[in-house]
């Protein structure tokens, strides 16, 4: 299962939440996230998070990451029977790079196809808000990383590639309307976590 929404949507508030909701009906759960989730992962993610580089740079060490997280995180889990939780995957990558900063999505397909072929979440909370709300709540909690200051134009972009890959894969990607209250999204993330049980 991954969590996908423009930076400051939410999603990293209800991780915790749906990892109780699993563990108490008795699934075996693992959290991680990308970029990282891996020692060499957050090494990436330390680079990706604060260096100027290159986009296909950029889009191939998302990638890179992604490539040691399946391999020592989940697909081991997986096959252990347990519930892989990833803070973004691979939505994200289409999002960011292709439609943030406008990498060819052909190459992007590439690169997934490559990376993990046979592989896709069963399920993909996507946390959706206006760019506003999300800017608001960021500014409120922290000292901001290279893609938290990126301009209001990109995040519109990376929202609508997140939307347009829901409208694709709808039987994947729910998209959970991250305006309302931290408690009435978690009203609505167990009625759709009851039907994936
Ligand atoms: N529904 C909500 N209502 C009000 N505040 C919220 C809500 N959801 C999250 N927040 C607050 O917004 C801030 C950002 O939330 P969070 O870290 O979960 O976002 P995120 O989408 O994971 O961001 P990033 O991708 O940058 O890590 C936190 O201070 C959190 O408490
Ligand atoms: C996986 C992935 C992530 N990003 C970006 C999106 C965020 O701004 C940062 C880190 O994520 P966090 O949720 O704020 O911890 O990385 C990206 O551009 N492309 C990706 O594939």
């Amino acid at each position: 299962m991954t969590f996908e929404g423009i930076d400051g949507a939410g999603k990293s508030t209800h991780i915790g939440f749906v990892t109780d909701f699993l563990a108490a009906r008795g699934k075996d759960v693992v959290s991680s996230r990308e970029p990282g989730g891996t020692p060499l992962g957050e090494k990436l993610r330390e680079l990706l998070l604060h260096e100027k580089m290159h986009l296909e740079t950029e889009a191939l060490l998302m990638f890179a990451s992604r490539r040691e997280h399946i391999a020592q995180v989940i697909a081991p889990n997986l096959a252990a029977g347990k519930w892989v939780l990833s803070d973004r995957f691979t939505d994200a990558s289409f999002a960011y790079q292709s439609g943030g900063r406008g990498l060819d999505r052909a190459k992007m397909e590439a690169l997934e196809q490559w990376v993990h072929p046979a592989l896709q979440p069963d399920l993909t909370l996507l946390f959706d808000v206006p760019l506003e709300v999300a800017r608001q709540r960021l500014d409120a909690t922290r000292t901001l990383d290279k893609f938290e200051r990126e301009q209001a134009d990109f995040f519109e972009k990376c929202r609508h590639e997140y939307l347009r890959r829901a409208a694709q894969f709808p039987e994947r990607i729910v998209v959970i309307d991250s305006t309302q209250s931290i408690e009435a999204i978690r009203v609505r993330l167990a009625q759709v976590l009851e039907k994936l049980l």
